[in-house]
């Protein structure tokens, strides 16, 4: 891909809002860092923390990750960098640098089905299981012959109840909460200072990125898509260092 203008037109490529009227909701996993075998060995390209503190700059703070990760996973790899985080594709939401996480009611994951996840992952070499304040995920990336029985599995738990749903993730199947979106966190962050009156700008790879990005073209901004909008998540961080270098 050649690296589009960010002042292009919609059909010569993605576009941003001028910065200073921009606000930046960017997913993590697949978008600013590349997927990896497991979400521990996550590796951030050189220059990327560079470009998002000074895109932060640029656009007075309105930066934020919205992920499906827990928030805490996101202040490991990128300290000190967002100036908000929603984690667990909107469950939690934390919106400044010093603030704290905004308290989370949810219905506890039932014990069974955790003990169920352990045996399940046992029985399936190099799986895992990832906990989250209201969900897991069964991670069979290293081993595809998991995908099936892990779904099966969950389907089973999840059977006769609405509190709790299943989501294809990449190379894994997560429990959340039913009704949280990565959408309502695009709001919930565009409604208040320093995102509040910008344009937004979402960008993110996966299905759970597909409700963010509706969620900004609804509220006027844009919304992208990688591999549709950007080839790559590489493609991605090179067209932000170049808008960035060039605002
Ligand atoms: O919303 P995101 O920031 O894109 O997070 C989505 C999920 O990402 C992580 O899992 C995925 O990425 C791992 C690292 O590349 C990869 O090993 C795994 O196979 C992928 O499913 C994370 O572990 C999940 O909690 C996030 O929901």
């Amino acid at each position: 891909m050649t690296t589009p203008s960010p002042t292009a037109s919609l059909s010569s490529g993605p576009v941003a809002p001028p910065v200073e009227r921009a606000a930046f909701l960017l997913d993590f996993d697949g978008t600013l860092v590349d997927i990896a075998p497991t979400p521990a060995s996550v590796k951030l390209e050189p220059g990327l923390t560079d470009t998002l503190l000074r895109l932060r700059d640029l656009c007075g703070g309105a930066l934020a990750i919205v992920t499906g990760r827990p928030i805490e996973q996101i202040d490991h790899f990128l300290p000190g960098i967002p100036t908000a985080v929603a984690g667990e594709h909107g469950l939690t939401l934390r919106r400044s640098l010093d603030g704290a996480e905004e308290p989370v009611t949810a219905a506890p994951l039932p014990r069974d089905w955790i003990d169920e996840a352990h045996t399940l992952i046992g029985r399936h070499p190099d799986t895992s299981v990832e906990h989250k304040k209201a969900g897991l995920v069964l991670h069979y990336r290293a081993c595809p012959e998991a995908e099936e029985p892990f779904r099966h599995a969950i389907e089973t738990w999840l059977s006769g109840q609405d509190v709790f749903e299943i989501h294809p993730s990449k190379m894994a199947w997560e429990i959340r909460l039913a009704g949280i979106h990565k959408g309502k966190a695009v709001e919930a962050l565009m409604a208040q200072p320093p995102f509040a009156g910008r344009v937004p700008f979402f960008v993110g790879d996966d299905v759970t990125d597909r409700d963010g990005i509706s969620a900004a073209r609804a509220l006027g901004g844009m919304g992208y898509l990688i591999p549709d909008d950007f080839p790559t998540a590489h493609a991605f961080r090179s067209w932000l260092a170049h808008y960035v270098e060039t605002a």
